[in-house]
């Protein structure tokens, strides 16, 4: 009855988030009490490279949104009238340069790049590289636009030099959206600002060496408090109505655990994202937050005053599983037999419970970019231990998805004390028996969201709030949130022994193969043929 009233009032009955991540670009629509109505996704692409290079087509993400906001328009009757606001989010990081007259200077770097690696070698011996860790709350990695705007300088000074305004995903989605140029709080806070105050850091940017450059970084947008109305040429594009206010959202990583229940009010509970990347994330208040002596993690502002989320983040989480069914898809295609990623997928519980707990060890350093959290090293390479002839296939992708487990234990016990609960989303949590993996590795219980599309769902909740569907943040999250986190499960105890056996072996052979992976990365570069071919991989649903 409440939402019927408020629907007469914001002329309207939906909100529409976007969230394009790195392989999907989705357009979803709620009612105005967050029940999500349908769902649009497309497909998106990128290349990869010599070098670590992985690219994206920015006007092809602009084409792929647009072709989202359509879809969703086929699928919701008068979608166009009904719409109250629309929120943006999407993939983090990266760096998606923009020219003269809006338009892009070539394809964006995604957070996926490598390139930038010697050059966050060199920042990391700069003597202000601490102090912006204590700004940014954030350690340096190839992911970052900073780190990537400070390679393009050293070796490319031309792009930047077309640049008018380097953005994010989002930021670039949310400029063909209104005509806008701006960037969020989260982002502009944990690579060239302070998280406390969400400006800009003259101490961040200096350390970054990008001082001249600082012309680049657009405004600071709110995006619950501003909106900027939709465009005439992209309510021409989409079929939605020009003027339609649109809020812009903070990174995908925070926007999918507000939307998870990351914050709904206990203090220690946390939430991971086990998709392709896994995210691993407590809320606090920005004065708790517990800056490592090693200068890994990050700091990512949520869109509710002065909390935050303190962060440590795996490259590759979900993307491990993919390698691994991967390698039976190919020995059947080679034996003339197709098999299908969800077919193998729907084999995984069957796997993981036929394997043995514990027997083999497996770190899930798969991406090309190494890993980030809760350690820092672009040459760090997956690997398993303990093998012998007695283990099968099914052994393989349980140590898989330990590896998962004993990675996210690794995040969680570098930001202080494990969590009392813990929120999951993403692919891997639809999986009960990865569940009770995780479960176990921290030693916690699990729940997870019925919230199906947490990240578009979380940029609509700034939507609601900056138009005034809601008051503020709490309130919209304890209608959107809360009441749909599941059951909690708790952890097995004979599996919380073997992983607190297998933990310190875990955590201490990554400390000692990281001499081995700088070598194979010295033998890998001299060894690589410069006109290694790029290619192009499309992923995702
Ligand atoms: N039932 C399942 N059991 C285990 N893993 C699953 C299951 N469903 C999906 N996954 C894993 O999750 C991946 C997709 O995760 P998702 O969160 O949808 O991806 P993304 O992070 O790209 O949005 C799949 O490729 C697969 O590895
Ligand atoms: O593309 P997805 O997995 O939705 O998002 C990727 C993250 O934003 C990225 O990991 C930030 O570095």
């Amino acid at each position: 009855m409440a939402r019927a009233v408020d629907a007469i009032m914001h002329k309207g009955d939906i909100l529409i988030g976007i969230d394009s991540g790195t392989s999907v670009v989705k357009a979803v629509a709620f009612d105005l009490s967050g029940t999500q109505i349908a769902v649009a996704s497309v497909t998106n692409a990128y290349d990869t490279g010599a070098g670590g290079a992985a690219t994206q087509c920015m006007s092809r993400t602009w084409k792929d949104c647009v072709t989202a906001l359509k879809q969703l328009g086929n699928l919701v009757e008068g979608l166009s009238g009904r719409t109250v606001a629309i929120g943006v989010t999407g993939q983090g990081d990266g760096t998606w340069l923009v020219g003269r007259d809006n338009v892009p200077v070539g394809d964006a770097w995604l957070w996926l790049d490598a390139r930038a690696a010697p050059t966050v070698s060199l920042l990391e011996g700069n003597a202000l590289n601490r102090a912006r860790f204590e700004a940014t709350g954030t350690g340096l990695n190839t992911c970052q636009q900073g780190a990537q705007l400070a390679h393009m300088d050293r070796f490319d000074p031309a792009s930047l030099d077309r640049a008018e305004v380097a953005l994010h995903c989002k930021d670039w989605l949310y400029l063909n959206l209104t005509g806008v140029r701006a960037t969020d709080p989260s982002e502009a806070s944990f690579t060239f600002g302070n998280f406390r105050t969400r400006q800009y850091n003259d101490v961040a940017i200096e350390a970054l060496g990008l001082r001249q450059r600082r012309h680049l970084l657009p405004e600071i947008v709110e995006g619950t408090e501003t909106t900027h109305g939709l465009s005439d040429a992209a309510a021409q594009a989409t079929g939605l109505r020009a003027g339609t206010p649109v809020s812009l959202g903070y990174v995908d990583m925070v926007m999918t655990a507000l939307g998870a229940g990351v914050y709904t009010g206990e203090a220690d509970a946390a939430c991971s994202t086990i998709g392709s990347t896994g995210v691993h994330m407590h809320a606090r208040p920005a004065e708790e937050v517990h800056l490592n002596a090693e200068g890994t993690g990050y700091v990512i502002a949520l869109p509710v005053p002065g909390i935050v989320t303190q962060v440590q983040t795996n490259m590759a989480a979900t993307l491990n599983l993919d390698w691994v069914l991967n390698i039976a898809a190919d020995v059947m295609r080679g034996m003339g037999q197709d098999v299908s990623h969800r077919d193998l997928v729907s084999h995984i519980e069957g796997w993981l419970a036929a394997g043995k707990p514990g027997a083999i060890l497996y770190h899930p350093y798969i991406s090309e970019a190494g890993e980030r959290g809760p350690f820092v090293n672009a040459n760090a390479r997956a690997g398993f231990t303990g093998l012998s002839a007695a283990n099968g296939y099914a052994d393989l992708v349980r140590a898989v998805a330990e590896g998962l487990g004993m990675a996210a234990r690794d995040c969680y016990a570098a930001m202080g004390a494990l969590p009392s609960e813990l929120r999951l989303t993403g692919g891997a949590a639809r999986s009960p028996a990865l569940r009770q993996i995780l479960a176990a590795a921290v030693n916690a219980p699990v729940r997870v969201s019925a919230r199906d599309e947490a990240g578009a769902a979380g940029a609509a909740m700034m939507a609601a709030v900056a138009t005034g569907v809601y008051p503020d943040m709490r309130s919209c999250i304890s209608e959107w949130v809360t009441p749909l986190l599941g059951q909690a499960e708790a952890p097995d105890p004979g599996l919380v022994r073997t992983y607190e056996t297998i933990f310190p072996v875990f955590a201490g052979l990554r400390r000692d193969l990281a001499g081995t992976w700088d070598l194979l990365a010295k033998l890998r570069t001299e060894s690589r043929d410069e006109t290694e071919p790029a290619s192009s991989v499309t992923t995702g649903a």
